[in-house]
């Protein structure tokens, strides 16, 4: 089954293509991977299909629905949730408490029918409580259920956003650049973490800068360049790709070049 269907999305800023006529499916099953240079348009193909940014041309399938140009909240009510390149937390509220917001922003009786304390209430309550620390306990950090979300450290913060973004029970989660400042132990335990979200029947996008992360992590990969998607295999498949390499050396290149640049100043 196919999960996600990107036809031929395209998004302009003014006169910069960030994303050029991207086609690509993301099947039910496992976990895939985007990746590319810095500033490939990555981040834009995420907001695109969680309609943070509505595309220029083409269209968004998610379970065979057409999402394209629906508000952020109306997608992620569809069960496709996203997490941030920057953590985005409530830093007042506690590590439990992060998680529970998720998860109200899911029951039937929401957020506002848990001050009302009917039976009903207490009891939707309770569990809403009992799954969000599963969940906390699923990502490692149940020991951390009453500490304040702003005294975490980076990694566990990165963590508890996962928990929260998975209390809504998605069926799809993007999860953009999860291993961004992790240390080497860190990503290892949050590689395992993601086959085990996948494993549970929660289709896993992602997009990655670590590349261990990605080649230990993904099923599929697809490689993005200015805007355009240049490859899409296995791991092994596209590591051996002369245009990925291309890709990755010309960036490495640029990078290079800019930096001698500032030397010279
Ligand atoms: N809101 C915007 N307005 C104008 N240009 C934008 C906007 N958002 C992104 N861009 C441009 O679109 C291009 C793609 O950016 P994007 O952030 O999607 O790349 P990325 O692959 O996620 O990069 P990185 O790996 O560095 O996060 C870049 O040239 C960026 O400057």
């Amino acid at each position: 089954m196919t999960r996600l269907v990107l036809e031929n999305v395209t998004k302009r800023f003014g006169g910069l293509v960030a994303v050029d006529n991207v086609s690509f499916t993301v099947p039910e099953a496992g976990v895939t991977a985007v990746i590319g240079p810095n500033g490939a348009g990555k981040t834009t193909l995420f907001s695109l299909v969680s309609g943070f940014l509505t595309p220029t041309d083409g269209r968004v399938l998610f379970d065979g629905q057409d999402i394209t140009g629906l508000a952020p909240e109306k997608i992620s009510a569809r069960g496709l949730v996203r997490t941030f390149q920057l953590v985005k937390l409530f830093e007042d509220l506690s590590t439990l408490e992060n998680v529970k917001v998720g998860r109200h922003l899911h029951t039937k009786a929401g957020l506002f029918s848990a001050f009302l304390h009917t039976p009903a209430a207490r009891r939707e309550e309770r569990e809403v409580e009992a799954r969000a620390r599963d969940l906390l306990s699923f990502v490692g950090l149940q020991h951390k259920a009453d500490a304040d979300a702003s005294g975490l450290s980076y990694g566990q913060q990165r963590l508890l956003e996962m928990a929260r973004a998975l209390a809504a029970d998605p069926r799809l989660v993007l999860l953009d650049e999860p291993a961004a400042g992790l240390n080497g132990e860190e990503s290892e335990a949050l590689s395992r973490i993601i086959r085990r979200i996948a494993d549970n029947g929660t289709t896993v996008l992602l997009i990655e800068h670590d590349m261990t992360l990605v080649m230990n992590t993904a099923d599929r990969v697809v490689v993005v360049d200015f805007g355009r998607k240049i490859a899409e295999g296995t791991p092994a498949e596209v590591r051996v790709n002369p245009a990925v390499i291309a890709a990755y050396l010309g960036s490495a290149a640029t990078a290079k070049a800019a930096e001698q640049e500032k030397l010279n100043g």
